[in-house]
């Protein structure tokens, strides 16, 4: 008996406009903007463009994960703990902030630091959980050449049978896709996970209907249980990620850099933050070190 292999369908394609954040730091925002409002497990996902003295100084974080992938350049980071380091051109930071982060992170030098930074949310289960930090340079990132022309990084989850050890609390895939012209891959994606692609260069055709698309879109994928998504290179310069994960179906309340489920949890989160208890101690007071 044959299997039928449904590919999945663009649904929703927006282009993402600069904007600034931070600290005078340029982003081009794809999911969290008014017209993507959470796209269940995904709370934001930016591209950053930035050069110091822009950047994201000290800032803290409840209740979800931080993905930050560096393209070009290289950022400092620093928390309120003391785990500090550099994130250069193809590291990989998976951060788990759970029940409380406080950190900085801003362009190492005065050149152009261009990544992405995915957020994440984690269940109520694990919203107040220890946070954790995953870092793997770029040497160490998990790649797949199914063939000439089709260059994969396995961020989080498998592609082409080659998986990433990044462990994931809410179950996530992200690949970084280069695709030389006239090149055509298929990304295998879990019919119940909720996905999208945000495209950083060049020209494709994606999906089922070959939905044409160049830079900054976001192309949001259907949920009629598609099981791969087929793209077909136009140019050499094609560049895209392919993001996707097992919706959490819970209740978001989110007010900046807190996201619980109820708004009594982020009364909570200002309460501890302001105070330094219940995953905020040493808080009060920290300044990082890296920003001077
Ligand atoms: N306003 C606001 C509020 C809370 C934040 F956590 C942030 C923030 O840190 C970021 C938002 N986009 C980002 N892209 C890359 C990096 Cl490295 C950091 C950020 C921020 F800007
Ligand atoms: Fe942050």
């Amino acid at each position: 008996m044959s299997v039928t292999r449904t590919a999945r369908k663009i649904i929703k394609a927006i282009l993402s406009r600069e904007q600034m954040d931070g600290d005078g730091a340029r982003v081009y925002r794809s999911i969290g903007t008014h017209q993507l409002r959470n796209l269940d497990p995904f709370l934001m996902l930016d591209e950053f463009d930035v050069k110091a003295p822009a950047g994201f100084p000290d800032h803290p974080h409840r209740g979800f994960e931080t993905v930050t992938y560096m393209l070009e350049g290289e950022f400092l980071h620093e928390d309120f703990k003391g785990h500090k380091g550099r994130i250069g051109p193809g590291d990989l930071q998976w951060m788990s902030a759970a029940r409380g982060i406080v950190h900085s992170e801003i362009p190492a030098t005065n050149s152009r630091a261009h990544g992405l930074q995915l957020w994440v949310n984690l269940s109520s289960k694990d919203k107040m959980a220890e946070p954790n930090y995953q870092e793997y340079p770029a040497s160490k990132v998990t790649q797949v050449t199914p063939e000439e022309g089709i260059d994969i990084k396995v961020i989080a989850g498998e592609s082409y049978g080659v998986k990433s050890p990044v462990m994931t609390r809410t179950p996530t895939m992200f690949i970084d896709v280069k695709l030389a012209k006239g090149k055509t891959m298929e990304q295998a994606i879990p019919k119940e996970y909720v996905g999208f692609i945000y495209t950083i260069s060049g020209t494709a055709l994606f999906g089922s209907e070959n939905h044409k698309s160049d830079a900054h879109h976001t192309l949001v994928l259907d949920e009629n249980g598609g099981s791969f998504i087929p793209v077909e290179s136009l140019s050499d310069d094609c560049h895209f990620v392919i993001i996707a994960g097992q919706p959490i179906r819970e209740p978001i309340v989110q007010y900046g850099p807190f996201v619980m489920n109820t708004q009594q949890e982020i009364y909570k989160a200002f309460h501890d933050y302001d105070r330094g208890i219940n995953g905020f101690e040493g808080a009060p007071g920290w300044t990082s070190s890296i920003r001077d």
